[in-house]
């Protein structure tokens, strides 16, 4: 699915059936919990605690929400943050408020410095930094989170599209999250049935955040 119309998807869901951004952002946040813990169960790298790298969109705020359900699951999870959080909107801002409100460890990462120092070696990573309002190479602070994540030995899992990943052609930038596992959302976008995308993505797994069936039809989205 091009990264248009899976935008489109959200936005119809939301002004003509009246969702609420902030269900889909929870059932796309449980929804990739659920795929994270199963994976560090299952694999022999998959560790706990876990460090959720978040930016300043909603793919960011998928990372809050995905922190409150590991947090549930019985995992240890500390977030980065590469913005203050007076800084994010919408229901960025509403989840990672209710995340600073329930004691989760949100630390604010402001250089290339704090990012060696928090990041663990052995933790699993979680690419919460840009999803598909990405535009270009990730810039400043996000190129440097994701080299600092790609030299760690724990499990690394992209949520929606790997960072640097350009999801509608499948072309890595210099600097890309090159996950284990990619748990997206709705469907696989375009670019990931590339092979230029394949070493950067791991498995792929789609989760879905609950929109109606009808208007996935709309979209051909099986
Ligand atoms: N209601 C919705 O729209 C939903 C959105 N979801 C998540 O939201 C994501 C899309 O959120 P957004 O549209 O906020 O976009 P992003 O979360 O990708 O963030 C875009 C922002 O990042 C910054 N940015 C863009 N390119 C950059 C670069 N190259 N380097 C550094 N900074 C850069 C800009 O400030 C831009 O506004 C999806 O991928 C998905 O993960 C899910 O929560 C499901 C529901
Ligand atoms: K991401």
């Amino acid at each position: 699915m091009k990264r248009e119309d899976v935008r489109r998807v959200d936005q119809i869901a939301i002004e003509e059936y009246g969702m609420l951004g902030l269900v889909l952002m929870e059932n796309a946040g449980r929804g990739a919990a659920e795929r994270i813990a199963a994976l560090c169960h299952e694999s022999p790298r998959g560790a706990n605690p876990v460090c959720i790298l978040c930016g300043p969109g909603n793919n960011g705020g998928d990372g809050y929400v995905i922190a409150r359900h590991l947090e549930l699951l019985g995992f240890s999870v500390h977030i980065l943050s590469l913005v203050p959080l007076d800084r994010l909107t919408g229901d960025a801002s509403a989840n990672a408020s209710i995340a600073a409100r329930a004691g989760l460890t949100i630390q604010i990462a402001k250089s290339d410095e704090d990012l060696d120092r928090w990041i663990a070696d052995d933790e699993t990573v979680v690419d919460c930094l840009l999803g598909t309002g990405a535009t270009g190479a990730p810039r400043g602070l996000y190129g440097d989170a994701v080299t600092q994540a790609n030299k760690r030995r724990g499990l690394r899992v992209a949520i929606d599209l790997p960072t640097g990943l350009d999801c509608d052609t499948g072309a890595p930038a210099e600097v890309t999250f090159r996950a284990d596992l990619t748990v997206t959302f709705v469907a696989e976008k375009e670019g990931f049935s590339k092979p230029a995308a394949k070493p950067w993505l791991g498995t792929v797994q789609v989760v879905g955040i609950g929109v109606p069936q009808a208007l996935l039809n709309d979209f051909k989205v099986a």
